[in-house]
């Protein structure tokens, strides 16, 4: 099984290759075709379908997925987001979503001016590369969930589904 994760963050290829441990796996970086910030379930979702459908190009037989991060409101409350996709050769897409937690009001106010949730992070926890480490989802659940365990869960859910729906009935 060749499969292509659209970015090479390696929370994100990281969580494929632990959820597909026997699949080859390459990464490509391609366009999400959403805002760098995505500000709500359905955009978030729209990134993670594109990246699938771009990656899945790559050859044939090559299963695409992509994996999207986001925040998104209900009422004024901001909460972390986060997409999965899964594209398959024979022409579907499996999709599925990531646990999300609550944003304090300061990270959702400069999400709001426009600022990307990366460099918000780093600055807020005064440290560097926080999308490519433990995620926003690590510095406020004290480093229990690490961003790729997030991932990890998400990718979990698009492989589950994709065996039950090729599981012979
Ligand atoms: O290279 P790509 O795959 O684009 O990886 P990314 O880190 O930019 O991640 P996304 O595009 O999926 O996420 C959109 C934005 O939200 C940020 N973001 C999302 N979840 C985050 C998290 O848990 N911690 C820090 N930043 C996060 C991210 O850094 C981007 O600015
Ligand atoms: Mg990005």
């Amino acid at each position: 099984m060749k499969i292509c994760v659209g970015s090479k963050n390696p929370t994100k290829v990281g969580a494929v290759e632990e959820i597909f441990p026997e699949a080859a796996v390459d990464f490509t970086v391609v366009p999400s075709r959403v805002s760098p910030q995505p500000m709500s379930d359905e955009e978030t979702r729209s990134g993670a379908i594109n990246r699938a459908l771009e990656c899945r190009k790559a050859s044939p037989d090559v299963y695409g997925i992509g994996l999207e991060g986001g925040v998104m409101f209900i009422g004024d409350t901001c909460y972390l987001c986060n997409w999965g996709a899964m594209a398959t050769p024979e022409g579907n897409i499996f999709t599925a979503s990531g646990a999300r937690i609550v944003l304090p009001e300061e990270i959702s106010q400069k999400l709001k001016d426009g600022k990307e949730l990366g460099e918000i992070m780093d600055s807020f926890a005064q440290r560097k590369e926080v999308r490519n480490k433990e995620g926003a989802i690590g510095i406020f659940t004290n480093d229990l969930i690490s961003r790729k365990e997030m991932f990890s869960h998400v990718v979990k859910l698009l492989r589950g589904q994709w065996e039950y729906w090729n599981m012979e009935k």
